[in-house]
């Protein structure tokens, strides 16, 4: 087949792109470069671009007959989304319009869209499942949410086939060892952890221990960012084979949640093989954060016949280890 990733020289996409290449797919990769790295783009044709000039995409997909588009371009901190709401709404919401406007003029009908647990919000009760209402608490999750809804729409009407997949918290790195997580500013908290063993960070900050969970650290559901990629390739068959049309949606996590303090204690361990130790602080809560968000998976187990292989945290941790210290060391 002939994909094309957009936002592939990101974390994720470019573990896709490994991944597709490694099936054997052609891979093209369409990226501004904004918050992704040439050097992750290694696996797959780079086509610079930005969705925000429709031109670049409609040049990208010109006569090219790709079978789908897999979406990941887009911003995503919190953070930053309070602040720039409109950054969020022009580069992810605007960004996804014009996108679908080239593949429909380019005859490109099935896509896979990036969306997110903060879709959610503050869940009423966990684990979440794809009917739980949606009541994103951020722009960036209200950016998201109109990003479906404007493939919904885009669906009924241009007769696409379209997939949201809901993800949870990515993490890990690629099992071999090639690809990993950049971002700059980094705000995850695994990397983070990590980068502090590493004396790259004087200590890491717990954002919070006064949260209604069993130690007062907030939870979530880590989901190896191999697993993930798994499921693309996963709804990617389901949409080729039709086993999936229209438009559906699907969460993405293990269904278990780690708290702050369990993911550093497992960092704690995995580091000590290696002589480094972690220095801990504690503060204030994070604003925007939920306290508690684990996936009900089963939907996409069940339709979409996947499974997650390598998300056992301690094994999410050594593969994030091995990259930050190939990377960083
Ligand atoms: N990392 C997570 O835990 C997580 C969780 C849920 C959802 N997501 C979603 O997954 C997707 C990928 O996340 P990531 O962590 O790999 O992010 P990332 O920032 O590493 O990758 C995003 C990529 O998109 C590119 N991009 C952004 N705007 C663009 C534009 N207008 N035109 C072309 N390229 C553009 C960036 O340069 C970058 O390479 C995002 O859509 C994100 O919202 C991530
Ligand atoms: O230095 C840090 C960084 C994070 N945290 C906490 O660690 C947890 C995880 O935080 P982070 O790694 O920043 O991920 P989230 O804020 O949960 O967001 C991720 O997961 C969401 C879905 O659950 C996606 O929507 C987002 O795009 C993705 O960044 C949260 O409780 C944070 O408060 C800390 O205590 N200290």
């Amino acid at each position: 087949m002939k994909i094309l990733v957009t936002g592939g020289a990101g974390y994720i996409g470019a573990h896709m792109a490994k991944w597709l290449a490694r099936a054997g797919h052609e891979v093209v990769i369409f990226d501004n470069l904004s918050t992704g790295f040439r050097f992750l783009a290694r696996y797959g044709t780079l086509f610079e671009g930005d969705l925000n000039r429709p031109e670049t995409i409609e040049r990208c997909l010109e006569g090219q007959a790709f079978d789908a588009v897999i979406h990941f371009a887009a911003r995503s901190l919190v953070g930053e989304s309070v602040q720039n709401p409109l950054l969020y709404y022009q580069n992810n919401v605007s960004g996804t319009v014009n996108l679908l406007a080239a593949m429909d003029r380019a005859g490109v009908r099935r896509l896979i869209f990036s969306s997110t647990a903060a879709t959610y919000g503050n869940p009423q009760s966990v684990p979440i499942p794809e009917t739980a209402p949606t009541r994103p608490i951020n722009p960036y999750g209200r950016s998201k949410r109109m990003m479906e809804q404007v493939i919904e729409d885009a669906v009924a009407a241009y007769s696409f086939d379209a997939v949201s997949l809901r993800y949870f918290n990515a993490a890990g790195a690629d099992p071999e060892g090639e690809l990993g997580e950049c971002h700059d500013p980094e705000t995850h908290l695994i990397p983070l952890v990590l980068q502090a063993a590493l004396g790259k960070r004087p200590a890491v900050t717990i954002y919070g221990e006064d949260y209604p969970t069993p130690d007062g650290t907030c939870v979530r559901d880590y989901i190896h960012v191999w697993d993930l990629v798994a499921a693309h390739d996963a709804a990617l068959s389901a949409l080729m084979e039709d086993r999936v049309k229209g438009y559906d949606v699907f969460n993405l996590g293990i269904g278990h949640g780690y708290s702050v303090k369990e993911v550093i204690e497992v960092c704690q361990r995995v580091v000590a093989q290696s002589g480094c130790r972690i220095p801990v602080q504690v503060g204030p809560r994070r604003p925007g954060d939920p306290a508690e968000l684990v996936a009900d998976s089963r939907k996409a187990q069940r339709v979409l016949q996947w499974r997650a292989h390598h998300s056992d945290l301690e094994t999410i941790v050594r593969h994030a280890w091995a990259w930050t210290r190939r990377y960083l060391g």
